[in-house]
């Protein structure tokens, strides 16, 4: 998996390479232990974030209570589809039960200094998260990103006792690995980067 690397800008680059999405499906035993969780959870520490509002959190969903974020899914998706098939709802239910780490990623909106809005705080949890999701890749864990229209079902919100201005983000899946596709082709840097310049405003390139 990991190509031979001679310095830490190498290492940590072929690092970032490494991260891929794996479907929660394809995510297996071993699950990180207790004491790989504590490290990819204290990577999210290192995000930076404005006010030290830390305005994001996580909740950890043990195997042992998957069965009540299954009737939750099956529950959210018959609230917005009354006439949904038993096969669907089996789905929706089947999905919590999928790799071994489940953590519900949430933002607080409202926290702390008003001034610093949703936005500012959404970057720093997507900060939090990338950090949790290339210590996880560091250890060896495939990972993947979920979200889905059952994160803002009032139920759900319930059942993770979310208060008013928190909002559920998406669901971080972490596993090992049992199948994994050739990396996607990535964009360009001048894909994404331009320059301000005196005469011609804003112009493609770094
Ligand atoms: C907030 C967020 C939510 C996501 N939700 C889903 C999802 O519900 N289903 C899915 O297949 N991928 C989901 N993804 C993963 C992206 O599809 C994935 O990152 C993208 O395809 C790029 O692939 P890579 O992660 O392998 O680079 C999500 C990504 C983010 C950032």
């Amino acid at each position: 998996m990991w190509e031979r690397v001679d310095s830490i800008p190498d290492l940590l680059a072929a690092l970032m390479r490494s991260r891929q999405t794996i479907l929660p499906k394809r995510l297996a035993e071993p699950g990180p232990d207790a004491a790989q969780l504590e490290h990819i959870l204290a990577a999210a520490a290192s995000a930076p974030d404005h006010g030290q509002l830390l305005p994001w959190r996580f909740i950890r969903v043990p195997g042992e209570v998957r069965g009540l974020l299954a009737e939750q899914f099956a529950a959210a998706l018959l609230a917005r589809d009354a006439t949904a098939l038993p096969e669907q709802v089996e789905q929706a239910r089947e999905k919590a039960f999928r790799a071994p780490c489940l953590l519900l990623v949430v933002v607080d909106g409202v926290r702390g200094d008003p001034s610093i809005d949703l936005g500012e705080r959404l970057l720093s949890t997507g900060c939090a998260v990338q950090n949790l999701l290339l210590m996880a890749t560091a250890l060896g864990f495939g990972s993947a990103l979920t979200s889905g229209k059952a994160l803002k079902d009032e139920g759900l919100r319930q059942l993770f006792a979310l208060q008013a201005g928190e909002h559920a983000l998406c669901f971080v899946s972490l596993g090992t690995a049992q199948a994994r596709k050739s990396e996607r082709l990535r964009p360009q840097v001048a894909d994404y980067v331009s320059h301000l310049t005196a005469g011609q405003g804003v112009v493609r390139g770094v």
